[in-house]
């Protein structure tokens, strides 16, 4: 990695045991690790090359801790990042609160564009009633905590994720303004995508 330029700066947020890493094990490595849970420590960080087109563009992934007892830590990993990942289990806790003090946050960072990314769909394949947090409850968060506008909702796969990612830096405008270093309208740059994933 030493001496290779980073397009894209991609943190990955929200709560501990959520799947972040898993996502971007899986997407990096195309693998599931199974075993006992080992939470991140601080932060990971790893690159990876992908192609646009013709255009050849990286991503820099940051994985942060989910844990509250990094959450001063993470504040560092993801200033100046272009893409935030914001990770909620849609079988999980049911608890959205982190992920609304990040985001509100993020919306702060000049230029950051946000997906929100519901994790573990295959637990809710297996049982529906798993589900805790309503997609409704989502396109709230989105509304009224980012205030951002018109918004998708789409399946797609961990890798499918990770080049939407790679495209919108390529063809979003507002990415284009950001690379011209004009600066960002935070009012333009705002669609946050939903995106379900699962490992499996
Ligand atoms: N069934 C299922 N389990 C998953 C999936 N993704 C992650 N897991 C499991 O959930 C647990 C937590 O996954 P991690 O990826 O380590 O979670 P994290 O968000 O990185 O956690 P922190 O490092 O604490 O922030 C692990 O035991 C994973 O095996 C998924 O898509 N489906």
């Amino acid at each position: 990695m030493s001496g290779q330029r980073v397009d894209v700066k991609v943190v990955m947020l929200g709560k501990e045991y959520v799947g972040k890493t898993s996502l971007v094990e899986r997407y990096v490595h195309d693998r599931f690790l199974v075993g006992p849970y080992q939470n991140t420590i601080g932060a990971a960080f790893v690159a990876k090359v992908m192609s646009v087109g013709d255009r050849t563009v990286t991503l820099g992934i940051w994985d942060t801790a989910g844990s509250e007892r990094y959450e001063a830590m993470s504040r560092i990993y993801y200033r100046g990042a272009k893409a935030a990942i914001v990770c909620y289990g849609k079988g999980g806790s049911g608890l959205f609160l982190k992920q609304e003090g990040l985001g509100a946050r993020l919306v702060s960072e000049k230029g950051c564009q946000i997906y929100l990314c519901g994790t573990k769909s295959d637990l809710l394949e297996e049982d529906r009633r798993r589900r805790r947090v309503d997609f409704h409850d989502v396109q709230d968060y989105a509304d009224r905590v980012l205030a951002l506008g018109p918004h998708r909702s789409s399946f797609f796969l961990p890798d499918e994720l990770f080049q939407k990612v790679a495209e919108d830096y390529v063809s979003v405008a507002a990415f284009q303004v950001m690379t011209e270093d004009k600066g960002v309208d935070l009012g333009q740059k705002a669609n946050p995508y939903f995106y379900s994933c699962c490992h499996h």
